[in-house]
């Protein structure tokens, strides 16, 4: 029995082809209070790509990934207008079901934030929630998770061990494995590199563009050469507004408008 025999969610993973849209986004306006924090976006994110979200600081890039998996309704003084369509489903809908599109859309944030348990516990403590018991069982999701998250060899001789005693890359790709564990469809990131070392950085950028051949990924990053380097679409972002989403080459090599060139190439930001 597999983790995804368990849950089974009433979203169904669309055919695999290219070009299928995970994520639609239409006229998304987003208010706290009075702030007007997303204006009119529209947003297609595609089935195994990665998109990345660039701008300058509180420009409302991570306002948007939190929407994209309904975090931001946290936030009590929230509203929004428009629809989010997560495979044809209006996840702004009162009705929609927020805890299984958690279950469908993971999350990686800035820190690496594992759980006070041992380096085994974080990655089996999803699927013990979605009610797998059988240790076999967990012992292959836990082992196959760390091995796609390229951490397997450096954790496998001290899983009891807390994870606290992990490195930060290395807490950072125990969260993706734990992020993994609960077999999810699309993968959000919240600069999850901008608290690493140089070479913990490029590690989880190789692991990201590995995780592309399985998941949908959007990655909001201050690091312009990390979007051109790892990802195939690229959205800007600037005072709450896409100023110009295209293909990320494009976008970095023939910018359609000059508030972008003016950001890519360092003028303000
Ligand atoms: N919880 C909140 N309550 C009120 N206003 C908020 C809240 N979170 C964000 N904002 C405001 O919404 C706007 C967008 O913020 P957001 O954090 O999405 O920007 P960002 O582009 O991710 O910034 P950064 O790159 O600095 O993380 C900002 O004006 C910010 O002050």
């Amino acid at each position: 029995m597999s983790l995804a025999t368990v849950k089974n969610p009433s979203i169904k993973k669309a055919p695999d082809t290219k070009q299928n849209i995970v994520f639609n986004t239409k006229n998304l306006n987003l208010w706290y209070g009075d702030t007007h924090a997303l204006k009119d976006i529209n947003l297609a994110i595609n089935e195994k790509e990665i998109t990345a979200i660039i701008g300058p600081s509180g420009c409302g890039k991570s306002t948007y990934l939190k929407t994209l998996n309904r975090m931001v309704d946290m936030v009590p003084t929230v509203k929004t207008s428009g629809d989010i369509e997560y495979r044809s489903q209006n996840i702004l809908n009162k009705n929609f079901k927020v805890e299984e599109l958690r279950t469908r859309v993971g999350m990686v944030f800035q820190k690496p934030n594992p759980f006070p348990k041992s380096i085994y516990e974080n990655v089996a403590y999803g699927p013990k929630i979605h009610g797998i018991r059988n240790k076999k069982i967990l012992d292959e999701i836990v082992e196959k998770s760390f091995k796609d998250a390229f951490i397997w060899d450096e954790v496998k001789d001290r899983l009891k061990e807390n994870a606290y005693g992990l490195s930060g890359g290395q807490q950072q790709r125990l969260c993706i494995a734990r992020t993994l564990a609960i077999e999810p469809d699309v993968i959000l990131m919240d600069e999850p590199t901008s608290a690493l070392d140089p070479i913990s950085t490029l590690k989880v950028e190789e692991l990201v563009q590995q995780l592309k051949e399985d998941y949908s990924i959007v990655i909001v990053t201050h690091n312009m050469q990390q979007a051109a380097r790892i990802s195939d679409k690229t959205a800007f972002f600037l005072n709450g507004e896409i100023v110009e989403f295209a293909d990320t080459e494009t976008l970095f090599s023939n910018p359609s408008d000059q508030r972008t060139e003016d950001y890519i190439t360092g003028r303000f930001g």
